[in-house]
């Protein structure tokens, strides 16, 4: 896809993993779809995380929702399963594979990587990364080992620079704090609880892309 449909992807970016949610995985996605997210991140990670085939059989279910409906569907961290699925692309942490042998491994799937300085994401742009993941933007209890919390900071500071690799925000992202990371110069949000945790997924990916869609991307 071109980098501005990339932009207008990364616009409502919804990331689930089997322990994120009390509900079947398939159903919150499904709603979350319906109310209009346009990512999906398979990010299957912490203490209750999913395995081997049981991994597989999840990941290659909530794929083929995104499928019929025309999401990306992205994986988080494991490669091997990104291009077992053929999905439509990988993020990864600074603490994964380098990003250029990552590269050399997926082609030209979309290639996330999460940031917290400058200088990794200076590093990252000229690696061949087609989008970052700032944050935490606000407090979050989702990653345990979250970096400190940063606010749109770096969001800003790389617009200042002229950076203008598509940015998602994460970390702490609801409806009511969505708009001021789009106005601080991101292209979308990036969240976890405020959809997978909501009593309806359908109605906070509704209330999230409105709140994207009523702020114009300045910066
Ligand atoms: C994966 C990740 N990276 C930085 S914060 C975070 C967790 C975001 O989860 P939530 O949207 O529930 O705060
Ligand atoms: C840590 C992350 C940061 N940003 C995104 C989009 N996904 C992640 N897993
Ligand atoms: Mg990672």
């Amino acid at each position: 896809m071109t980098q501005g449909e990339l932009r207008k992807a990364l616009q409502v970016y919804f990331i689930m993993g089997s322990p994120n949610t009390e509900q079947p995985a398939l159903q919150v996605l499904e709603e979350a779809i319906a109310g209009g997210i346009t990512i999906f991140q398979f990010r299957e990670k912490g203490r209750h995380a999913l395995k081997g085939e049981a991994k597989r059989a999840l990941a290659r279910g909530l794929q083929q929702l995104c499928r019929a409906h025309g999401i990306p569907f992205i994986v988080n961290d494991d490669i091997d399963l990104a291009v077992a699925l053929d999905a439509d692309g990988v993020h990864i942490g600074q603490e994964d594979e380098p990003v250029d042998q990552v590269r050399a491994r997926i082609g030209n799937k979309l290639l996330g990587v999460s940031v917290h300085t400058v200088e990794e994401a200076k590093l990252a742009v000229a690696q061949g990364a087609d989008y970052l993941g700032l944050g935490p933007v606000f407090p979050t209890g989702t990653k345990e080992d979250a970096k400190e919390v940063q606010g749109v900071s770096l969001i800003q500071k790389l617009r200042e620079l002229g950076m203008d690799i598509p940015i998602v925000g994460i970390g702490g992202i609801h409806a009511g704090n969505a708009g001021e990371v789009v106005a601080a110069g991101a292209d979308g949000v990036s969240v976890i609880t405020a959809i997978s945790q909501a009593g309806s997924p359908l109605k906070a990916a509704q209330d999230l892309l409105e709140a994207v869609n009523s702020q114009v991307r300045k910066g």
